[in-house]
């Protein structure tokens, strides 16, 4: 289960903060190794408090721990032709991070494992980065001798889908009945540089194809946005911004919001600090009623989906019918000029032959 993951505890913010800044797959520096602790280093000290704020930490490691045991128990019922299976964590910037992952799954004998990204729509900043590292792994020899396929996105996914819908029907019930089918659904991603979105990544109409489809689940009853928060820095990023759609909304008279996060789906810093505290305050002052949907977290129906999603994959790759990775991720993106993109797509979809 790859994702970027997150400081469990506040002393963990520097080091997190520092590989996040090192990884060129992300956020490409000039002279990386130098520049990228100092960065973190100014940082740390603005993000452990949003941490601290939070309770302490990011409960990332904890929901996906659950959400892996919960998806291999179905998963034995559902594919005895391949159990036991097994959930291993490979997080990007936190600890278990792929190589200490690696190494326990080589000391357990693995012999086949799916490289499920746990972002629901694909980036080349998230699950390509992921991806890059599990290939400069795999060419290192530090994989073991491992058959690997990818479930690479799942951003339409009906149980995906479903699970968010849910989510956001609860979040409407706490409204007045009056006013419930005028609350705008307010869909929150995280954004992405212009200088990302204009190399033809494909998130931001992966991220909008989620949202069309839970709209549609959910009859188009309410009016929604899609809008962006977290950028950083100072460069051009994709929006509009969360924060100023807030107070957009207010200024038309649109006092009933329900917050969507929906390109993420256990809390995180985003959630918790920015959708809860910084906007919830905002809208406050601004006179409006806010709800948040509730992330998916330990949601049965969403555990379920990671279980749906696995078994489908296991069933059509081993009969052949689709290959180790998605015909998506075979092609870069047309601005791309990262070589390890194109090394790693050749070798993942080797690895399955
Ligand atoms: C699908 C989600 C995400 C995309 C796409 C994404 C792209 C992206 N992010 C940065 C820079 C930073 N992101 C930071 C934190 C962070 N990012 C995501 C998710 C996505 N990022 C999450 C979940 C988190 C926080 C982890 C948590 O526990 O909440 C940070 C660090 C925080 C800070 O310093 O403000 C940075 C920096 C870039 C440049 C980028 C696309 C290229
Ligand atoms: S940046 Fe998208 S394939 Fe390289
Ligand atoms: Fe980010």
């Amino acid at each position: 289960m790859m994702n970027m993951g997150g400081p469990s505890t506040v002393p963990e913010v520097h080091d997190f903060l520092k590989n996040l800044f090192m990884d060129g797959d992300l956020i490409p520096l000039p002279f990386q190794r130098f520049l990228a602790p100092l960065i973190a280093k100014r940082r740390t000290p603005r993000i452990e408090q949003q941490y601290t704020d939070i309770g302490g930490g990011s409960p990332i490691l904890r929901y996906t721990q659950l959400q892996g045991e919960g998806m291999c128990a179905l998963l034995d019922e559902m594919n005895p032709e391949s159990a036991p299976h097994k959930s291993y964590v490979a997080f990007r910037y936190a600890r278990p991070m792929t190589d200490e992952t690696a190494r326990q799954m080589k000391a357990d004998g693995v012999k086949r494992a799916v490289a499920f990204t746990q972002y629901p729509q694909y980036s080349c900043s998230t699950t390509g980065s992921s991806l890059n590292e599990l290939y400069r792994k795999g060419k290192a020899g530090e994989l073991g001798d491992v058959e690997w396929s990818v479930i690479d996105r799942w951003g339409t996914h009906p149980g995906f889908v479903e699970s968010v819908a849910q989510r956001i029907e609860a979040a409407l019930q706490k409204f007045d009945p009056s006013k419930r089918n005028e609350a705008v659904l307010l869909f929150s991603a995280h954004s992405l540089p212009m200088s990302v979105v204009n190399r033809g990544d494909p998130y931001i109409l992966e991220v909008s194809a989620s949202v069309s489809s839970v709209m549609e689940r959910l009859g188009n009853r309410n009016p929604y946005r899609l809008v962006w928060q977290s950028q950083v820095g100072p460069s051009a990023w994709m929006g509009m911004q969360t924060s100023e759609a807030l107070k957009g909304l207010a200024r038309l008279g649109k006092k009933e919001v329900v917050l969507v996060p929906i390109a993420f789906t256990s809390d995180h810093i985003e959630t918790l600090y920015e959708l809860d505290l910084e906007y919830a305050k905002e809208g406050e002052e601004l006179g409006m009623e806010i709800h948040r949907a509730e992330s998916l977290n330990d949601s049965p129906v969403f555990i379920k989906t990671l279980a749906d999603i696995v078994s489908q994959h296991l069933k059509e790759y081993t009969s052949g019918k689709v290959g180790p990775t998605s015909v998506q991720l075979g092609l870069r993106c047309p601005g791309c000029t990262n070589a390890t993109c194109g090394q790693q797509k050749s070798w993942l979809a080797r690895a399955g032959q």
